[in-house]
């Protein structure tokens, strides 16, 4: 008997031709698990419309259910009920940096104990400067001494809050993580990064952007310091923008095959770091419009090569860098050390999967670069991340006989991917 599992190599679809689409994307994780948090911190209850429902908001809304809150996500149009953070509980933070990070300084609002864990790679991912912060903000939290998963924050029902310093520079998650809990600290929080420069700074951008919208007063004005007035945080009723990050492999897609793909409600303004998606595949060689119908590329006949610091979007290397060795003249990708720490070291992870398909690659503290070569099928192996697995569909898009393993692992920011990159070959 044959039995197939999730993690056997899929054989990735294969266009024969420009393909032609228009899609409509599942809501932006970044923003819905911020809505998320917010909502359960609320003086009342909050909407979050359009939600993504994946791995990763799942175990944020399960995360904030434990802590105390009420969140119904049986409808389309999730519900959050603001409840006492009054209960013993343990967070599983799967893979997700967002519910590591983001859940920890609500914790120590709760009269119990929180204990945290997650997948074994979630144990090597950095924590330790949020732990420390923490603590400095008059939180107890115990762990082994590692600065990583487990960990358990003993809450007394307040925190006092106040001044702290942080090197957030291997994560703007650090800077968000004390931002969206600070408003409900005695003293608020007054956040000073010290260190090398903060990656992926739209993300902090989103976050002051959503605190303000629940009435939240936060001043961002002087460089790396964020200041958070303790106060109420009014409840909103949020409507989710498309995750513009996920739209990388879609937009992808028009790029390889020399197709005109649109993704709908592609927002005008946008805190998203997937917007840059727009510039960079400009300089790939793509035509790219802004339009009522959304964002359309149309890709060239060819790829250039293009040399760009990606430090302010990181999650978007993994889709820009099989661009790149897909392209007909060299590229360089910098400024991204710190996606080593993302869901698995990225940076080796795309050095040694595109040179196994024949690319001419080179790995580089902070990047990669690339010299155009002819690329061959083969296994493509994911190590558990979802842009890993995006890579892997783009370069089987344009290249015979690729195939990706454990290609569900994509369930982290988007329900059923497979199913629906299949759908438009
Ligand atoms: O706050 C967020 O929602 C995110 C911030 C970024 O993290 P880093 O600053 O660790 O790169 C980004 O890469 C991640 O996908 C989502
Ligand atoms: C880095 C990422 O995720 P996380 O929120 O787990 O940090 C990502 O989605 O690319």
């Amino acid at each position: 008997m044959t039995t197939t599992t999730d993690l056997d190599p899929w054989p990735a679809p294969r266009a024969t031709g420009p393909v032609e689409a228009t899609v409509t994307l599942p809501g932006s994780k970044s923003l819905t698990n911020r809505a998320l948090v917010l909502a359960a911190l609320a003086e009342g209850p909050s909407v979050v419309r359009r939600a993504l429902r994946s791995r990763d908001t799942t175990l944020m809304a399960r995360a904030l259910t434990a802590l105390g809150s009420h969140v119904d996500t049986t409808a389309e149009d999730w519900t959050v009920t603001p409840g006492a953070f009054d209960r013993a509980a343990d967070v599983d933070c799967g893979l997700a940096g967002t519910v590591m990070r983001f859940v920890p300084p609500a914790a120590g609002l709760s009269t119990a104990t929180v204990a945290f864990d997650g997948d074994p790679h979630m144990r090597t991912r950095p924590i330790g400067e949020v732990l420390t912060a923490l603590r400095g903000l008059g939180v107890q939290v115990e762990d082994d001494g590692r600065g990583s998963l487990p960990f358990t924050v003993h809450g007394t029902g307040s925190v006092p809050g106040g001044r702290v310093v942080i090197d957030a520079s291997a994560s703007s998650q650090f800077v968000s993580a004390l931002l969206l809990a600070g408003a409900r600290y005695d003293r608020g929080v007054d956040i000073v990064h010290e260190g090398k420069p903060v990656p992926s700074l739209p993300h902090i951008d989103m976050t002051v952007a959503v605190l303000r919208e629940h009435g939240v007063e936060v001043d961002d004005s002087d460089a790396d310091r964020w200041t958070v007035a303790p106060g109420p945080v009014a409840p909103v009723d949020h409507v989710i923008e498309p995750d513009l990050s996920n739209a990388a492999p879609f937009l992808a897609l028009a790029a390889v095959s020399g197709g005109t793909v649109t993704v709908r409600d592609w927002p005008a303004r946008t805190t998203q770091a997937g917007d840059a998606l727009r510039d960079i595949l400009t300089q790939l060689g793509c035509s790219v419009s802004l339009g009522d119908e959304g964002l359309t590329v149309a890709g060239p006949e060819r790829l250039s090569g293009i040399d760009v610091d990606l430090h302010d979007h990181g999650e978007l290397t993994p889709a820009i860098a099989a661009l790149c060795a897909l392209a007909g003249s060299p590229s360089h990708l910098r400024g991204v050390a710190h996606i080593r720490g993302h869901e698995t070291d990225r940076l080796a992870a795309l050095a040694t999967e595109l040179d196994a398909l024949g690319a001419d690659v080179v790995e580089h503290p902070d990047g990669l670069s690339f010299t155009p070569a002819a690329l061959h099928g083969g296994v493509f192996h994911t190590y558990a991340d979802h842009r890993m697995a995006h890579a892997g569909v783009i370069v089987g898009a344009a290249v015979d006989g690729v195939e990706v393993e454990n290609v569900a692992t994509t369930s982290k920011t988007f329900p059923d991917f497979a199913g629906f990159w299949s759908g438009l070959f």
